[in-house]
């Protein structure tokens, strides 16, 4: 069923949000996180390495797609997806079941995971017993702290938004519907700028596999309204 939530701590006031909520023109854009990958399902620190979609991924991704279908966001001008096959894999399982198979989509690494830097590859509850339980909470979602020569969300934003600002938002606030399949960091970093959330608040922000979420925007590119498609 779709959730609606009008977002804790957005700036709009009640009364401007329903006069744009009745705005049919209003900017939108869906993003997903990839299905489980084998990583995921080993419990392995993943980030830039490139694990296949387990089966279960594959079908939390169309079960993504058919929710897409059931509530009409199933019509695109172009996709984006990272450099990584979880997600490009995710892209195209959904688009196949939307009739969109030949849709542009343009590929790029500034929308990847984090790296995860020597923690890549370690299975999460090793690490845990390695480094205890809270040094590796912090890794995993402090907002500015990095795990050893990788990236923490902070700096994983610093990529994933010049890119936003430039390659997609313009595209988004012209009117083109675009779908976004990317990763939990790099959608956490998006939801940062386009919820307004602080960092803080964003790392407490848990995307689940293949469940597209469904913004509504108003002309700068803030957050009217989001549905999450579970
Ligand atoms: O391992 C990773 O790359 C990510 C996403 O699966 O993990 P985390 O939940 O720690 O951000």
């Amino acid at each position: 069923m779709a959730t609606e939530s009008n977002l804790v701590g957005m700036r709009a006031s009640h009364r401007a949000l329903d006069a744009d909520l009745t705005d049919c023109s209003a900017p939108q854009l869906v993003v997903v996180r990839h299905g489980e990958s084998e990583w995921n399902k080993l419990n392995l620190f993943t980030g830039w390495k490139d694990p296949a979609l387990t089966d279960k991924g594959k079908e939390e991704a169309l079960k993504g797609a058919k929710e897409l279908k059931k509530y009409g966001y199933d019509h695109y001008d172009i996709a984006f997806t990272s450099a990584l096959q979880r997600a490009q894999t995710t892209l195209k399982i959904i688009l196949k079941e939307i009739d969109a198979e030949s849709l542009e989509t343009i590929k790029d690494q500034a929308l990847n995971e984090r790296d995860y830097g020597d923690l890549t590859g370690l299975n999460k509850d090793d690490a845990r017993k390695k480094w205890g339980e809270e040094q590796v909470h912090v890794w995993r979602r402090s907002f500015d702290v990095p795990p050893p020569n990788g990236e923490s969300l902070e700096l994983t934003a610093k990529r994933v938004l010049p890119y936003w600002e430039k390659e997609i938002k313009p595209r988004v606030l012209k009117g083109e519907r675009v779908l976004i399949a990317a990763h939990g960091n790099s959608l956490r970093s998006l939801a940062m700028e386009l919820e307004g959330l602080t960092g803080e608040e964003v790392v407490k922000m848990e995307l689940a596999t293949g469940v597209p979420i469904v913004y509504k925007l108003d002309k700068t590119g803030k957050v009217l309204e989001k549905k999450i498609l579970e």
